[in-house]
């Protein structure tokens, strides 16, 4: 399939459900709008699922991995081999990831989608499109049809999870040393602003090494010629598989009106892609919280999203959304579990 296929797919918002929905929230036994945004998240959810009485359980947790040629580079305050380990730990259950999925008894799928070296063990899915992107200091991350390879993947994973498992919220995370030099990169091209502005500690750099990634982000960005209004290119040339993936896994969820939600800095990295091909992909996109690197703050500008949680961190993997998702399961509960106004007058 053609990317235009998979976008034609997504519906626009149900409307006609998301007032039903806010209509009968301003009858339940509360002042008017004192539950505040738990309110408008649940009249959204509801033109979202096309259901005035939404459900988001159960969720899925997809996490993408792959590696960045980029890391050649000095970008990164971590070696690339931790991709891989961090691979492993995920299939023993060991990552934050794993432990807030199981507190949100969310389904757990790890897609290997271009990682440097072989994961051989149960529990991974492989859908390895090349074993890392080239470093794109010096050339292409990767190819148009790789980028495309890599959205398709995603595409299909994200819509086997949600037809196998009945999954009702899609929750996008992502391992892969150096992708917040590929995200800088990305949001920067999307943006036209200074790589500067956009880039930050990462893992954890110090402020003499953001130097270098900031000079390495301006020397890739003079080198790459980048299209600005084609969002393939700039994911092709500066992007990753991961993003990729989670981009087309996005897709997927908004096509079968799944809501999504967002993480970190390299997810919303994603999320401005997917909007970038479809603006009505962003309509099922909420984004679980504030990233404190530089870069999230200007994606999620230009999603035009207001986070739901604020705890200072910038971990990935999903964590950040898993940590939100109680908050849609508290929004659908309050519709479909509070008494109303006229069951009132009835005791
Ligand atoms: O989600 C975020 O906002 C976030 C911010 C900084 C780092 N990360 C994670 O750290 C890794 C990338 O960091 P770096 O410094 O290697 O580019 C990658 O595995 C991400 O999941 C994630
Ligand atoms: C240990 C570690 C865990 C991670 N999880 C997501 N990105 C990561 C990066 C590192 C270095």
């Amino acid at each position: 399939m053609t990317i235009a296929q998979w976008t034609s797919r997504i519906p626009s918002l149900d409307m006609e459900a998301g007032e039903k929905a806010a209509a009968y929230i301003d009858n339940l036994t509360k002042p008017p709008g004192s539950l505040g945004r738990l309110e408008t998240i649940a009249a959204k959810l509801a033109a979202m699922t096309g259901n005035p009485f939404p459900e988001v359980t159960p969720a899925g947790v997809l996490v993408f991995a792959s590696d960045h040629g980029v890391t050649a580079e000095g970008i990164s305050a971590f070696p690339q081999e931790i991709t891989v380990q961090m691979a492993k730990n995920f299939l023993k259950k060991g990552a934050a990831i794993n432990v807030f999925a199981n507190q949100i008894n969310a389904d757990f799928q790890l897609i290997d989608i271009g990682m440097a070296k072989e994961v051989n063990e149960n529990g991974i899915i492989s859908r390895k499109i090349k074993a890392g992107t080239a470093n794109f200091c010096k050339e292409d991350a990767m190819t148009r049809d790789e980028a495309v390879q890599a959205i398709q993947a995603g595409f299909e994973e994200a819509e086997k999870m949600i037809a196998r498992k009945g999954i009702k919220c899609l929750i996008l995370g992502e391992m892969g040393i150096g992708n917040t030099t590929a995200s800088s990169a990305m949001i920067s091209a999307f943006t036209n602003k200074n790589p500067a502005s956009v880039t930050g500690p990462g893992t954890g750099l110090t402020e003499e090494r953001i130097l270098h990634k900031q000079h390495i982000l301006q020397t890739a960005l003079q080198n790459r010629n980048i299209n600005a209004h084609d969002p393939l290119d700039i994911l092709a040339k500066v992007g990753g598989l991961e993003i990729a993936g989670i981009t087309g896994a996005m897709l997927a969820a908004a096509a079968h009106r799944v809501p999504i939600l967002v993480d970190g800095f390299i997810s919303a990295a994603a999320a401005v892609t997917a909007q970038a091909l479809s603006q009505l992909a962003a309509d099922y996109m909420f984004v679980g919280h504030y990233s404190t690197e530089p870069g999230h703050a200007i994606a999620i500008n230009i999603l035009d999203k207001k986070p739901l949680l604020d705890l200072q961190m910038r971990l990935g993997e999903g964590s950040g959304a898993a940590l939100a998702f109680p908050i849609l399961r508290s929004a659908c509960a309050m519709v479909r579990e509070m008494a109303t106004f006229d069951d009132l007058a009835n005791y």
